[in-house]
């Protein structure tokens, strides 16, 4: 079947069009195209599905997707489902203008968490309205070498923003961080954080299901959100390993802005 690889700060995603749902993609497909070595190698999968082909109802929460036409189906590496993916819906946004599947400069995609704006931006750029965020209290993490406390925030998927407030290259993030079932029942992805100028932050992520990633929209979005005092607006400007995504946050929720690449397209015999 065809396929694409795509990038967004070097979060990187085998893309799969399947406009009429026939792909019956299993979790042993998804950990096979995701493997570095074995596969073709991605963080996740972003399937291309219309969303009327959808075979399966859409959760409560995926309602507003219905009025879209595209639906980014998200499989972490592990072959497991995630409700969003911030770097996937630009890289997937990037994805439907390359292939003429859609025209516009502004257009919706379909996730799990909902319908998704998406604005093309002069520079190249893409914009995504990420909706509400919510902060849920506070947790914690054993990592490798520490124990970080944080914020739970959902960005539609979980996560736990630690501030730590010395540089984030120093953290061991390569094993699983262990996490309160209890505030995490389907696990989360863990972002550490630091402060390093006015308005800017650097951030490290583990993500759920897929390890330690060069970037995660999502996460920069609930370290961006963890950062700012409840009720204020703020902007900032996110560095991770593969680059730097802006976040706008207001009483409405936040906007991820970011670049988004396709960078190969060909034929696999894997699915
Ligand atoms: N890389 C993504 C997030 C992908 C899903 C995440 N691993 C989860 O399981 O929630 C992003 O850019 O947001």
């Amino acid at each position: 079947m065809r396929f694409a690889k795509g990038h967004g700060t070097e979060n990187d995603f085998v893309i799969l069009p399947d406009p009429d749902g026939g792909l019956g993609l299993t979790e042993a497909d998804v950990r096979l195209l995701c493997d570095r070595r074995a596969g073709i190698g991605g963080d996740g999968i972003l399937r291309v599905v219309r969303t009327r082909a959808l075979g399966e109802a859409l959760a409560p929460s995926a309602r507003t997707a219905e009025r879209t036409e595209w639906f980014m189906d998200y499989r972490n590496a592990d072959g497991g489902v995630a409700e969003m993916c911030g770097n996937g819906v630009r890289v997937f946004a990037r994805y439907l203008l390359h292939a003429g599947l859609v025209g516009a400069d502004r257009f919706e995609v379909g996730t799990r968490d909902g319908a998704k704006e998406v604005t093309v931006e002069a520079d190249g750029d893409i914009t995504v309205d990420m909706g509400r965020v919510e902060r849920l209290g506070s947790s914690s993490a054993k990592l490798a070498d520490r124990t970080v406390d944080g914020v739970r925030i959902s960005v539609g998927n979980p996560h736990l923003a630690c501030e730590i407030s010395v540089p984030v290259a120093g953290v061991d993030l390569r094993t699983l961080p262990v996490l309160d079932p209890e505030a995490f029942p389907a696990g989360a992805n863990v972002e550490v954080y630091n402060e390093v100028g006015p308005g800017v932050l650097e951030m490290r992520v583990y993500e759920r299901g897929a390890g330690e990633t060069r970037s995660c929209g999502t996460g920069i979005v609930a370290a961006a959100a963890a950062a700012t005092p409840p009720g204020e607006g703020a902007t900032w400007r996110v560095r991770v390993p593969g680059g730097e995504c802006t976040v706008f946050l207001d009483a409405d929720g936040a906007r991820l802005r970011g670049p988004a690449a396709i960078v190969a397209e060909g034929e696999t015999s894997l699915v």
